[in-house]
């Protein structure tokens, strides 16, 4: 385990979106607390480590980046940052998935890359803010001569170059990069991947990667929470996760990944519906969907555990998932 110091603390954070109910729903005697987006999530970030999150699409990792980022509060629950000397928290910037409508289309790359300097008086005079612009450009694999440009002359991948060059620009200590290489085609992700990883390593970034992909986090994070349905249902280093899960959305999740080394585009989906989040199943959230559900899993909320490898997962059972597909419930349950 990283000995490195606290950087981002979450404490039973929940995150709920209220919503007015219709005469229907009422009839139906609808949850009137609205869609619980992120629900009691716990996590600690350490210094200079990426924690990836990961789960299906509307499982809330969206959520809980703006509730980081300070865009929006939680329900309830504690987000904390370590502070410097003088008592701040640290310089934040996050790299959305979509780069076409993250650039203002009237703005030169040049302006767009100088904004975070010209906002937090990195660099003083127009003259040092353009070498820096040229600076960054540079170590984003563009060109200085790319600044005149408009981002609609880019393609997809450098116009996520460009929002890189604009999120280092800010000089940020943690970075939050939300699906930033889903839009992508297959080949520019990986040099995008590759890229952020540079980074990371030679910036010493701290940071939150979200990806419905596992084999993308795999290649960015040192440590993996998977969520599901609002919850943290897993958590551990990431090699662990891979060698060891625990939980059976994670092994799902596992054999689900498209194989990024064979190109393969392809992200196979897992069997079952997500259930509405408004909604969720009593007991376990996942055993509408798990191969392994027992009674205990349809009426009970599992518990927390931790494992000897430093991670912590949420399940009933205590399951060899290590090879098996969870798809076929061949695992030895050893507890149930
Ligand atoms: N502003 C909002 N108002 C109401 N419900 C919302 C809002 N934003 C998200 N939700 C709901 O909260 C749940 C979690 O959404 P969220 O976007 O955080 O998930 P996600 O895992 O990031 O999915 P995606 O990758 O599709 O963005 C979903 O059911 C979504 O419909």
């Amino acid at each position: 385990m990283s000995s490195a110091p606290d950087f981002l603390i979450l404490n039973h954070v929940s995150k709920i979106y209220r919503r007015s109910q219709g005469f229907l729903e009422r009839l139906k005697k609808a949850d009137a607390s609205g869609t619980k987006a992120v629900s009691d999530v716990s996590l600690t970030v350490r210094h200079g480590e990426t924690m990836g999150l990961v789960g299906e699409s509307g499982c809330g990792k969206s959520t809980l980046a703006r509730l980081v980022s300070g865009l929006m509060e939680p329900t309830a629950g504690e987000i904390a940052f370590r502070r410097d000397a003088a008592g701040r928290t640290p310089r934040l910037q996050m790299i959305f998935q979509d780069p076409y409508s993250s650039l203002n289309g009237r703005w030169t790359i040049e302006d767009i890359v100088a904004e975070p300097i010209r906002v937090h008086r990195l660099r003083q005079g127009r003259a040092a803010i353009r070498a820096r612009v040229d600076e960054l450009l540079t170590q984003v694999g563009l060109s200085p001569a790319d600044a005149e440009k408009y981002p609609q002359e880019f393609s997809g991948g450098q116009r996520q170059r460009i929002c890189i060059a604009r999120a280092l620009a800010g000089e940020p200590e943690f970075l939050i990069l939300d699906e930033p290489t889903s839009a992508l085609d297959v080949s520019v992700q990986a040099q995008i991947l590759n890229l952020l990883r540079d980074l990371q390593k030679n910036l010493s970034l701290t940071s939150l990667f979200i990806t419905h992909n596992l084999s993308v986090v795999r290649i960015m994070a040192d440590r993996i929470g998977v969520m599901y349905l609002g919850e943290l249902v897993e958590e551990a280093p990431s090699e662990e996760l891979f060698r060891r899960p625990h939980h059976p959305y994670t092994r799902l999740l596992i054999d689900a990944a498209p194989d990024m080394d064979i190109g393969d585009r392809s992200l196979h989906p897992i069997a079952g519906e997500l259930p509405n989040p408004a909604f969720p199943p009593r007991g376990c959230r996942f055993h509408t969907r798990c191969p392994f559900a027992g009674d205990v899993c349809r009426t009970t909320a599992p518990p927390q555990k931790t494992t000897e490898a430093g991670g912590m997962f949420r399940c009933h059972l205590d399951l060899d998932l290590s090879n098996a597909s969870a798809n076929m419930p061949a695992s030895k349950a050893k507890t149930a």
